[in-house]
């Protein structure tokens, strides 16, 4: 039996990625998410490219240049109750600087979910950044993929809690440059513990499975 995920608990204070009826992204957040898209290309770049060590140093200049010029803003005024990244109206910022989601994060593949029933299914490509064993993606990026897969799954329940255990079964190299999809649920809620599964796949390959145990707060 799969628990019903629905998000109605959370979406009062995120705009989760699933919801299908999310607005266009306009202004300072689409401003924000080309900046990200862009930072993770030169991110790729950086990683395979043979560039000239002149070309280099100006990048650096550059990059050190526009480092500084966005440093000289104040932080934005921050919700003490619920994240470092959320702000008292906004509904976006957790979900978009999620290292893992968030499309206004650079460091985020990024993963991208939609709910289908009671499965969260999530599509996404490990570029050069995100390499271990030669020409694979790094088993670390695989399990933090499947925390936020499996933990993202059991937010969307009546319960939400925070990873206790993440079992991940490595079944065959999960290879770069590759559309992989995954899936997760949950199985079943015991008390404060939410029980849940999940895959990833490149095409009919299963690459790694994970069994989450999360912990509801008391
Ligand atoms: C707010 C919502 C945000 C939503 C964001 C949108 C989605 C974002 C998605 C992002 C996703 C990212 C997600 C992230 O990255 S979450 C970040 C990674 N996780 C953490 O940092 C958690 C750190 N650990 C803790 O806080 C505590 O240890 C927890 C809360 C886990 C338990 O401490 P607590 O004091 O509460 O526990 P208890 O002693 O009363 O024990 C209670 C029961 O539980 C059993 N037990 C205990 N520990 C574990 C364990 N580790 N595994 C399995 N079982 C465990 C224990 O045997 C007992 O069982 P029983 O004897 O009753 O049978």
């Amino acid at each position: 039996m799969n628990e019903p995920l629905d998000g109605s608990a959370l979406s009062q204070y995120f705009l989760l990625p699933t919801d299908a009826s999310e607005a266009p992204v306009t202004g300072i957040w689409a401003e924000r998410r080309r900046l990200a898209s862009i930072m993770r290309t030169v991110i790729e770049h950086l990683t395979v490219a043979d560039t000239p060590e002149s070309e280099l140093r100006e990048a650096a200049d550059t990059l050190q240049h526009l480092a500084a010029q966005l440093g000289a803003h104040p932080r934005r005024r921050k919700r003490d109750d619920i994240a470092d990244t959320a702000t008292p109206m906004d509904k976006h910022a957790l979900i978009d600087f999620s290292p893992l989601i968030g499309l206004s994060n650079p460091i985020s593949p990024p993963l991208e979910l939609t709910l289908d029933g009671n499965t969260l299914r999530g599509r996404l490509r490990f570029g050069t950044a995100y390499e271990g064993p030669p020409g694979c993606a790094h088993g670390g990026c695989i399990a933090a993929v499947f925390d936020e897969l499996l933990g993202y799954a059991q937010s969307l329940t009546s319960l939400p809690g925070m990873t206790g255990t993440l079992t991940i079964r490595y079944r065959v190299p999960t290879p770069l440059h590759t559309e992989l999809h995954c899936e997760a649920r949950v199985q079943r809620i015991s008390g404060r513990k939410i029980f849940c599964v999940g895959r990833l796949y490149a095409g009919e390959t299963l690459c790694a499975e994970a069994d989450g145990v999360f912990l509801a707060s008391r």
